[in-house]
Order: structure tokens, then sequence, then C-alpha cells
């Protein structure tokens, strides 16, 4: 057996937040492992989207510290997060319904074209961003997205957050943090991205997922954070857990197991 011990690639350590009275985030904790699913998973006004705000570089939290592969980082915007390599897809997804797909991809990230003219007149790089946009949408399996010209608005609910999967995945070097990727979603549709997402797991880049769809949460996660009342109070394996057992920890029905794991992993 081997004798490395394998390190959290993402972490937080006694975050508050606070919104006057409200304690959203009250001494969290998170940990991320490489190349897993970790699921977070709370009752509503947890803290859930507080926390992974504080990741995404969203929000600053009033102490505690993010750690990535054991460095402090300090995100004081959405771009810092995006920069070390962290990328998030918010429920409103943010695509450009007007746009093409491949537009979508690469919204803020335009690369243009070289030579005297292109970079004279800034030419967007068209082709070479279809082209791009076609590879990372069929090495994803999303080759049902056929024309990579045609605008988001006439994509389905599941297409368009394939798009913004495969977005994420293609510019997120380390991190991708999905909220709710399903939460609108018809059952064939939350199919083909639960399927992304293992997917994207594969390639080697783990994801964190917020929902609160347990049957979801169940099937992907590696691992499940529950979050309560501000803080993380357990993390789960879900072979060793019942969505029950899950729901009444969360809900503080049942007392949390305790952190052992986690406490070596540090
Ligand atoms: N910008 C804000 N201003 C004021 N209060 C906020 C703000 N953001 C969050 N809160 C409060 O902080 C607490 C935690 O909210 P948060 O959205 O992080 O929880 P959540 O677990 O994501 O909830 P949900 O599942 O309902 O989305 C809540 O009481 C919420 O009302």
């Amino acid at each position: 057996m081997s004798t490395d011990v394998v390190k959290p690639i993402l972490q937080a350590r006694d975050l508050v937040k606070r919104y006057g009275r409200v304690t959203a985030l009250d001494h969290a904790d998170f940990d991320l492992m490489p190349n897993e699913i970790l699921g977070v998973i709370g009752d509503n006004g947890a803290g859930k989207s507080s926390l992974i705000k504080v990741l995404a570089g969203a929000v600053i939290p009033d102490s505690g510290e993010v750690l990535m592969d054991g460095k402090p980082v300090h995100f004081r915007s959405p771009l810092d997060a995006r920069e070390a390599g962290i990328e998030t897809v918010y429920q409103d997804l943010a695509l450009a319904p007007a746009l093409s797909i491949a537009d979508n991809m690469f919204l803020g990230r335009e690369t243009r074209k070289g030579g005297a003219m292109g970079k004279w007149f800034r030419l967007l790089d068209r082709s070479g961003m279809q082209k791009r946009a076609r590879e990372q949408l069929s090495a994803l399996g999303l080759l049902t997205i056929q024309n990579i010209k045609q605008p988001v608005e006439t994509l389905s609910g599941g297409q368009r957050q394939g798009v913004a999967v495969a977005r994420a995945a293609a510019f997120g070097s380390k991190v991708i943090i999905l909220d709710e990727p399903t939460a609108a979603l018809g059952v064939k549709e939350s199919r083909r991205v639960l399927e992304l997402m293992l997917d994207v797991k594969k390639r080697g880049l783990p994801i964190i997922l917020i929902s609160h769809n347990m049957p979801h949460v169940f099937e992907v996660a590696d691992r499940i954070h529950i979050h309560r009342l501000g803080r993380r109070i357990a993390v789960i394996d879900p072979k060793d857990y019942s969505m029950a057992d899950a729901v009444a920890i969360m809900t503080g029905a049942m007392p949390p197991p305790p952190m052992a794991d986690e406490m070596a992993a540090a």
C-alpha cells in the first residue's frame, strides 16, 4: 500500500462571513481532494452559497483562509479565482442567449488573430474558437450539439447546462464548482449532466457539486460535505449512509459522525 498522503487541492479554514446580524459562515471548514466529486448539501440558509462564493472569489470572508495546494490564496474577485484555475457554473449559467455556442464558450476570453492585420484591428479568431469549442464539446461527449454556430437560445436546458459545464472544463485547470446544475432540468437532461460530471472527473478535474437533489448527489459524489448553521458538521461517504441519514444529519435530527478522516487529511 502506498504511504503517500493525498493532500486537498482546495481548502478553507475557519471562514466567517456576516451580513449584518446574520452569520452566513460560522467558522466553516472545507476540503476538496484531487479527482473527486464532492457533494455539498445543507438546508436552506445553511450557508452553502456563501461558502462557494468565497471559494469562487465572489464574496470576501470577514476572516479565515482559503488554501490551494496547501498555500494560502487571497481572492479579491471572481477573476482572481478563475486565474487560479477555479471555474464556477452558477444556476443562472451566465450564458448569452443570442450568441452562438462557440461565442459563449469564449465569452470574455475571446482569442484574437495573429499577424499584423489581426493585431492591428484586434480581429477575433472565430475559426480557431469554433474549432476549440468543437473539440471541447466532443471530448465531453456533447456532439449532439451539432452546430457550434447555433445560438444558445435554441438549445434545450440540458444542452445549455452542457455548454456551461464544457466552458468551465475548458478553462478550469484546477477545480470546477457547479451550483445546482440539474435544478431546472428534466430526467433525461439531468442524466446527461450527471454523466458529463463523471466525464469531467475522469479527465482529472475535481468538482464541487452543490445540490438539493439527494439522489443526484448520492449518485455521483465520492464524499458529501454536510453544512449546517454556517459550518461543516460532517463529511460522509455516500456508500456508508442512506439519503435519509444524510437529511437527518443536515437538519439536526441525527448527530453528525466525527470528522476523523478530515483531521488526518489536513
Ligand atoms: N448578500 C446577502 N445579504 C444578506 N444576507 C445574506 C446575503 N447572502 C446570504 N445571506 C444570508 O446568509 C445566510 C446563508 O445564506 P446562503 O445563501 O449562503 O445559504 P444556502 O445554504 O446557500 O441557502 P439556499 O439553499 O437557500 O440557497 C442566510 O440567512 C441568508 O439570508
